[in-house]
């Protein structure tokens, strides 16, 4: 049964200048304001309707569909829940915020839950040729920590392997601050060496040293008001450590040459690929300084644990790569990148995707265009290869037995003949190699690469072949 909403609540709804709408506690829009019709629903009423009709044209709850639902999560807590939500509306997908408050007016429960939504862009849901694009849980959970860090004025330590988009996550953090009107400065701590390092940072006097002909201002003070990113922290040498340290606690530099002491404002924000834990312990790391900068630490999840969304990068790397053409993905290139485990992350998808549109003349991308991932052999039509990078789909746990069965198959195909080098280098007896290999034969029901090459149905990569 559907409540009516109270005036007082309806005049609060249609005053406020947010999107918003009232809904019950079985999703259903029960009022929304002029704001939300006109930003979401080209002006259109779609009161009366369920929630995730509207904005994901589902037919049952968020929730039971494998998403979050923050108005689940407000019925079963009674308290305000805020989170990222891909909303898919007639224009395409996009980032939504979405606040929800219970309204209980002195009754026991909530009678009806307001909710604000407010459209975030600082990532896209929709292939883009600039900028962050992803949709997987791993991706909206990082953008959540950025939406929660960024009005805060902390300091923030990005971390995670070489290519996973730090510098545009700094980025992200700096747009969604109260800073964002303020300039972004990144400087690349690794390539300055000890001569520099006080200079760039700090400026010069004209005079100060030799070639230094002229005065020069410093990237604290080109950072005033905005955000100085330290990209490659964990290679910054000891010596210079102590420099930094001493410009994050007292808030202030002098300019090399100068006696004068200046004040910094800026928003820190640091990235590192290195494992800063290991560098303490070698003494490579002042513990002093990392407690400075690692008040808000965010971990990038690689790219193999955000393999939902290689789909999209890719397509935003093409638009970026090769804007005139409008290239797309064969079926089987995506799931074959998919399958892939990506060490260089994102770098690596755009250096793959590079190469890739230079080999082909066409339109369409094939898995032969991706010719290190996809070793084509003659033998049959599709003679496949597993890569050494080769991981399982994301939604299949393959069993330790089909894992085991599956890099054994890929040995044999590389080593063909040659069972007593792999049973030494597999650290098993050649007797336990062999009657491994006679159950692999009868778990596939074919012969192994010995008679022959070995062919496991589905599981298995499959090239293309050039057309
Ligand atoms: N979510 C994303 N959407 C689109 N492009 C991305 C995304 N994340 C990273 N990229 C692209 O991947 C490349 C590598 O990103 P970036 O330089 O930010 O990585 P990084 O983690 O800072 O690497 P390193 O640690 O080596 O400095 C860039 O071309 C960047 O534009």
């Amino acid at each position: 049964m559907s409540v009516t909403p109270r005036p007082e609540h309806l005049e609060s709804l249609f005053y406020q200048t947010d999107p918003a709408t009232l809904l019950d506690a079985n999703y259903h829009i029960l009022a929304t304001n002029l704001a939300y019709r006109t930003a979401f629903h080209q002006g259109h009423e779609v009161a009366g309707r369920a929630c995730y009709d509207v904005s994901h044209g589902f037919n049952r709850p968020c929730d039971e569909v494998g998403e979050c639902c923050p108005l689940k999560l407000s019925i079963q807590s009674g308290v305000r829940s805020t989170m990222l939500h891909v909303h898919h509306l007639a224009h395409g997908k996009e980032y939504v915020r979405v606040e929800i408050e219970p309204i209980f007016d002195g009754a026991e429960s909530a009678l009806y839950y307001k909710e604000v939504l407010r459209r975030t862009f600082i990532a896209s849901a929709e292939p883009k040729a600039h900028g962050l694009v992803g949709t997987s849980h791993a991706f909206i959970n990082l953008l959540e920590k950025v939406h929660q860090v960024a009005p805060e004025s902390v300091p923030v330590l990005l971390t995670g392997e070489s290519g996973t988009g730090k510098e545009l996550i700094a980025r992200a953090v700096h747009d969604a601050s109260n800073r964002a009107n303020g300039p972004f400065v990144p400087v690349e701590c690794s390539g300055l060496t000890e001569t520099l390092f006080e200079s760039e940072l700090f400026g010069h006097r004209k005079g100060a040293f030799t070639g230094a002909l002229s005065d020069k201002q410093g990237l604290v003070e080109a950072a005033r008001g905005g955000t100085l990113f330290l990209d490659e922290i964990g290679d910054v040498p000891l010596l210079q450590q102590v420099k930094l340290l001493r410009l994050l606690e007292s808030h202030t530099f002098r300019k090399v040459g100068e006696t004068e002491v200046k004040k910094a404002d800026f928003r820190l924000v640091c990235a590192t690929n290195r494992n800063l834990d290991e560098r303490m312990a070698q003494g490579l790391f002042r513990r002093d300084l990392y407690y400075r900068i690692s008040t808000f630490p965010i971990k990038l999840p690689a790219l193999r644990e955000r393999r939902q969304d290689i789909g999209l990068l890719a397509h935003s790397i093409l638009m970026r790569v090769a804007p005139e053409r409008k290239l797309r993905l064969s079926q089987g290139a995506e799931q074959l990148l998919k399958n892939y485990a990506f060490p260089g992350n994102i770098r690596e998808l755009l250096n793959l995707l590079e190469r890739a549109r230079i080999l082909s003349s066409e339109n369409q991308l094939s898995t032969h265009h991706f010719p290190a991932l996809c070793h084509e052999t003659t033998a049959t039509d599709a003679a496949p290869t597993i890569h050494p990078h080769f991981v399982p789909p994301e939604d299949k746990i393959l069993s330790l037995k089909a894992l085991e069965q599956r890099y054994l198959s890929f040995l044999l195909e590389r080593h063909t003949g040659n069972q007593e080098y792999l049973a030494q280098a597999l650290g098993v007896s050649l007797r336990t190699l062999t009657r491994k290999i006679a159950a692999l034969k009868r778990s596939t029901g074919r012969a192994t690469p010995e008679a022959g090459s070995l062919k496991s149905g589905q599981d298995r990569l499959v090239c293309e072949r050039s057309s």
